[in-house]
């Protein structure tokens, strides 16, 4: 059996839930408002709501437009995978850990038609160090629909200085004039 590099390595832990985590039910702030998963400023983007559930796992839905199409009237393999990356790289706010994918395997099982609607559920599988790994699945028409995409990934814990060494000194910028661009809780300012 092929052994993927998303396997849980024996060391890895299950966390709490984290005591400042977003109440179970709750939407999550989109981390980044120009963010092409969740944000809302983002006009290309594909505008994730996500809810915290109960322990370490989140749910959202996802309409999926003629924006969003690869075949005619089919939904692009590519954005499947975003938004599983999304809902998935969210989980960082159950954990409080800051992440960036580093692996995401995706498998496509069904097609996803236009004006379908998505049902995304992801959760907490493990972490290991820095290390968190993290699995979903994207349901056609309803949470118990049938599985049209599947994920796992590994995302790795990094510090701010991540953003602020990498990204476009414009964008970077543009936050420090208006820091309400992205999301802080408490004293954590959380990926951009
Ligand atoms: C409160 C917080 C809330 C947060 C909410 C946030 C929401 C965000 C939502 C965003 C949603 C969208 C999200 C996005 O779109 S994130 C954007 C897409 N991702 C990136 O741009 C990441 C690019 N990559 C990097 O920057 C670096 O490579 C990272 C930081 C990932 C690691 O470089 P670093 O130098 O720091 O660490 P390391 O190289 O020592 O690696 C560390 C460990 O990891 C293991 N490893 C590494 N790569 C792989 C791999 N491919 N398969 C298997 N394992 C891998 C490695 O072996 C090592 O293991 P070990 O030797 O320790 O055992």
């Amino acid at each position: 059996m092929t052994a993927f590099r998303t396997d849980l390595p024996p060391e890895a832990t299950y966390p709490e839930r984290h005591p400042d985590a977003p109440e179970p039910g709750a939407e999550l702030p989109p981390h980044y408002v120009s963010c092409f998963g969740c944000g809302p400023g983002q006009p290309h983007g594909l505008h994730l709501r996500i809810v915290a559930g109960e322990g370490l796992d989140l749910s959202a839905t996802f309409e999926v437009t003629a924006d969003h199409q690869g075949a005619p009237g089919l939904a692009h393999g590519g954005l499947l995978a975003s938004a599983m990356d999304e809902i998935l790289g969210q989980l960082g706010h159950i954990t409080r850990m800051s992440c960036v994918t580093a692996r995401l395997e995706t498998d496509f099982r069904r097609p996803v038609p236009v004006g379908s609607t998505l049902c995304l559920a992801a959760r907490v599988d493990g972490v290991a160090g820095r290390k968190l790994y993290a699995s979903g699945e994207g349901h056609l028409g309803a949470p118990d629909g049938p599985v049209a995409v599947r994920a796992r990934a590994l995302f790795v814990q990094v510090g701010l200085e991540h953003f602020t060494t990498h990204g476009r000194p414009d964008e970077l910028d543009a936050i420090r004039r208006d820091p309400s661009m992205i999301t802080h809780i408490g004293d954590y300012t959380l990926n951009p």
